[in-house]
């Protein structure tokens, strides 16, 4: 069981739909409170929350995230200027008691685009390296080429129980 959060436009149901489906489509509207998935893949089943990224929904990613194998953060790595609102919207997270030990995989999704920031990069940006109670990843991706769904996939098989 994973959940899905990041800003608005990150990617988050994109990457829902191309984990579920294995194809890319542009044919996805902002999420409104959240959706609910299960994606079967291998021996592996994944129940996904995939929570809205607007301002008014934030305060709804903790609540998704209580009892998960694992929170996914996905950061649109083409679109620099949100890089602060991203890493304050994290740390809030993050912060709650109750989720210290959730194992952490960040998505620096849409490398697809030119001048992407690299997952060294989004560490830096995110302040990453200073998160020590729970297992961090940081993975650059795109689910439009779907470059690095395969390593995704299988962080994300390892964590279940
Ligand atoms: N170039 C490119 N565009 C992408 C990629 N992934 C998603 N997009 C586009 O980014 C926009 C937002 O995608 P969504 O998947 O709806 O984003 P979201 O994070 O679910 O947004 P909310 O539901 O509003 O929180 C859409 O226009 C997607 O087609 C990618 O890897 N590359
Ligand atoms: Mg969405």
């Amino acid at each position: 069981e994973i959940t899905v959060v990041g800003l608005q436009a990150s990617g988050k149901s994109s990457f829902v739909h191309v984990l579920g489906s294995g194809q890319w489509t542009e044919d996805i509207a902002p999420t409104v409170a959240f959706n609910l998935r299960t994606v079967r893949k291998g021996k592996v089943t994944i129940k996904i929350w995939d929570v809205a990224g607007q301002p008014k929904f934030r305060s709804m990613w903790e609540r998704y995230c209580n009892g998960v194998d694992a929170i996914v953060f996905v950061v649109d790595s083409a679109d620099r200027d949100k890089f602060p609102t991203a890493r304050f919207e994290l740390d809030q997270l993050l912060k709650n008691p109750h989720l210290t030990s959730v194992p952490l995989l960040v998505l620096g999704n849409k490398n697809d685009i030119e001048n992407h920031a690299t997952a060294a990069e989004l560490i830096e940006e995110l302040n990453l390296r200073k998160i020590q109670t729970r297992e961090v990843s940081c993975y650059s991706c795109s689910m439009l080429s779907q470059d690095n769904m395969g390593e995704i996939i299988d962080w994300l098989s390892k964590r279940g129980h």
